[in-house]
């Protein structure tokens, strides 16, 4: 924001989409930015609306005027005020004259560049706040505005968007969105009934909300699509001063962060920029509310006074410094920030022009000039160089595990010759200092931190780039290490639950990471779980639905899956019984990906037999299998065959489930299961049955890599052979 928007002055407007001109470089080579730290006043405009038909049925008067020097004057029933703001907006001001002149365009460049930006709109119910910020959204039951109406945050969206993508493609965006309603916070965008979550603080994150969805987005469809659901699922309600009006205060949040592996390392930040659409201040006698209108109306009303008076102490300089009460309501501890803190903050005061509306438009304008005075210190959320240098550290250990694990998989050495990742990557990496030095150069003066943080970055994409190496090369786990399953005779073909994960790093609990590998049955095509990728995972079809048919029904997988592996868990598959058994063992780490989240399909080599459950999915995924023989006619495996240590179990729904973890000693899976399925089928390196690998590592990757191919070919044939549509792609 401007560090004081001087009166008399007009608005400051940003760049809009040119290049962001924040990067001042440091002597340290650190940008900054000119209201970086430096006390600075919230910008306040207003905006009078026109006269609704309503008030000009009614014979309203227009009592509030824009003078031309960012005056809004107030005249009637002998009273006279004129308030001078940062910008003030007559009822002829289009939307987009809004959004050039409101200072929204500087806010949004501000949050690229770091800073926690808030942009709210108060007022009187039916003053326009909902009208300014979103456009006229609830007239068209829910429909998008036109984009000429688009309110503050769709042109802000099209803005950051344009920022983002086009000059600073290193950062991600995401968005949560939540309202205050009786004093309980709702996220809106969380799937199934809103519940109300706990507004904790912490040290270093200020207040902030537990357990809150925040969905990435990436287009302006798709931020769209998140507006409109969660101001869908808003709590609005009709009374006599507004047909549609907001009963809640709403939060959308839009969090700017920086990649890891941004091309644009210097300027490590996390902005964030929020909308905040607050309910109307009400008088109950206009309104006529009462029942629970009456109730969402004293709590709106008792929330803007608690903000009221944090704003009157944060004006008063010598009362600022004691305790400002931010925890009276809801909604000051969530604006504490934005309002007293390190952020960067714009208000839009909206007002009514009719007479009739007076004492609230007066009470509005003194709120907004009082706001006027409040100053903040803005912070740029930059991440510190230990920070960066040890966030990138923990992701090279990340990728070096996870690297070392697919080998193993893969059955490949520890090292592969001419990797400088793995080369550069011993284990002793993670220490900075250690890294600051070039290899075998202990003694060596360090080199300075950007210099550190460069090579890490380099180091970074190497392992990345490996990481994506092996991935393309991934074979499947031995066949011990997915033992086997069989099919009920009352299963039916096309089912989508899954199963099975051995782990050969165990990873306790859901919410970790690790090294997964699993069997599912699946209805859906593979373009449409391509369509939802949220874990990596590496699937592919280990055999197929009905002929005729080119869904695939039984799919395998491995590979590592990083973050919140609940989250996948919540994407609405679910495991089986025997999964859940299994999840006590430790070893095993249950990932329930629901049938749409699965990435692309490499090929594969299909398993001797697998085990189908009947599930609800199928149901749900509106496919229902053609009632046909399986025309691979994949062997059913005799229940003797059924690795010993696991036992041979019979779950409710009749199938048979086997799982084995590779980690774990246990007896071998019963002889010869890999020749009854491919007789001929070329063998993989390093198998029991395949070619001794070359002692050169980079031949044995060749070899691996040609020997997919052969299998490749082998399969695709065979299918055709055997009209099987299994369609292995690479
Ligand atoms: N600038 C404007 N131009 C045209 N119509 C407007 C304008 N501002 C508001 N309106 C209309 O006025 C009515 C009330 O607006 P809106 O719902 O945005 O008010 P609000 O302040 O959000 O009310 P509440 O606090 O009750 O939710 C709507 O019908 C809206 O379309």
């Amino acid at each position: 924001m401007e560090p004081e928007p001087e009166q008399g002055q007009g608005p400051k407007v940003g760049a809009g989409a040119k290049p962001l001109h924040l990067a001042a470089q440091s002597p340290a080579g650190e940008q900054e930015d000119p209201v970086d730290r430096k006390e600075t006043r919230l910008r306040v405009v207003v905006r009078v609306r026109p006269l609704t038909c309503p008030e000009r049925r009614r014979g309203d008067q227009r009592v509030v005027h824009c003078l031309g020097d960012n005056t809004v004057y107030v005249n009637a029933a002998g009273q006279q005020a004129a308030f001078r703001l940062s910008a003030v907006f007559d009822a002829g001001t289009s939307q987009e004259g809004v959004f050039e002149g409101s200072g929204m365009k500087r806010l949004i460049e501000l949050a690229a560049s770091g800073f926690s930006c808030t942009a709210f709109a108060f007022g009187q119910t039916g003053s326009g706040k909902t009208y300014t910020l979103m456009g006229p959204l609830a007239q068209g039951e829910g429909q998008p505005a036109t984009p000429y109406l688009g309110g503050l945050m769709q042109r802000a969206f099209v803005c950051l968007l344009e920022q983002t993508q086009r000059y600073r493609p290193g950062l991600v965006l995401s968005a949560s969105y939540v309202e205050i309603h009786n004093e309980q916070v709702r996220d809106l965008l969380s799937p199934g009934p809103p519940r109300p979550l706990p507004v904790r603080w912490s040290k270093t994150r200020g207040f902030y909300i537990e357990n809150l969805l925040t969905v990435e987005f990436g287009s302006l469809e798709a931020i769209m699509d998140l507006l409109q659901e969660g101001t869908r699922r808003r709590r609005s309600a009709a009374h006599a001063l507004n047909g549609h009006s907001s009963r809640s205060h709403a939060l959308l949040t839009i969090r700017i962060r920086r990649k890891a592996m941004s091309p644009d390392p210097s300027s490590p930040q996390q902005g964030v920029l929020c909308f905040v659409d607050l309910a109307g201040s009400e008088r109950v006698k206009d309104t006529g509310s009462a029942g629970e209108r009456l109730v969402e109306a004293s709590n709106i009303n008792r929330s803007l006074l608690a903000l009221g008076h944090c704003i009157s102490l944060l004006v008063d300089p010598r009362r600022r410094r004691s305790h400002i009460p931010y925890r009276d309501s809801k909604l000051t501890r969530l604006l504490a920030e934005s309002l007293g803190g390190s952020g960067v903050t714009l208000m839009v005061a909206c007002v009514s022009p009719s007479s009739r509306c007076l004492p609230e438009t007066l009470r509005t304008l003194r709120f907004a000039g009082r706001a006027k005075k409040v100053t903040t210190k803005p912070v740029a959320h930059r991440i510190s160089r230990e920070k960066l240098l040890r966030s990138l550290e923990q992701e090279i250990q990340a990728l070096r595990e996870e690297n070392l694990s697919l080998r193993q998989q893969l059955r490949l050495p520890r090292i592969l010759g001419g990797s400088t990742a793995t080369h550069t990557a011993p284990t002793q990496l993670p220490e900075c200092q250690e890294e600051s030095h070039a290899p075998g150069q202990r003694g060596a003066p360090r080199r300075a931190p950007g210099a550190a943080r460069r090579s890490l970055y380099g180091l970074l994409q190497e392992f990345v780039l490996e990481n994506e190496q092996l991935r393309h090369l991934e074979s499947p786990p031995a066949l011990s290490s997915w033992g086997q399953a069989r099919r009920s005779p009352e299963a039916a073909p096309g089912s989508c639950s899954i199963q099975a994960l051995p782990c050969p790093r165990p990873a306790p609990g859901a919410a970790q990471c690790g090294h997964v590998s699993l069997l599912f049955l699946s209805d859906l095509a593979p373009e449409a779980l391509a369509a939802h990728v949220s874990c990596r995972l590496v699937c592919q079809p280990v055999a197929v639905t009905p002929q005729g048919s080119r869904r695939p029904s039984v799919w395998a997988g491995s590979g590592s899956a990083r973050g919140n592996l609940a989250e996948s868990r919540s994407c609405g598959a679910q495991l089986s019984t025997k999964g859940r058994e299994r999840m006590g063992h430790g070893a095993w780490t249950p990932v329930s990906l629901p049938a749409g989240r699965l990435p692309q399909l490499p090929p594969w080599h299909p398993q001797p037999c697998v085990g189908l459950s009947p599930s609800t999915h199928r149901r749900s995924a509106g496919w229902t299998p053609e009632p046909r023989p399986l025309p691979c006619s994949l062997p059913p495996a005799d229940p003797a065959s059924c690795p010993r240590s696991l036992g041979r179990r019979k779950s409710s729904a009749g199938s048979c489930l086997l799982l084995r973890d590779t980690q774990q000693q246990g007896p071998e899976p019963p002889p010869g299961l890999e020749g009854q399925v491919t007789p001929s089928a070329p063998p993989l390196p390093g198998s029991s049955t395949g070619r001794q690998a070359g002692a050169d590592p980079e031949l044995r990757l060749e070899e691996v890599l040609h020997s997919r191919q052969e299998q490749l070919q082998y399969y695709s044939l065979r299918n055709q052979s055997s009209g099987c549509t299994w369609d292995a792609r690479d």
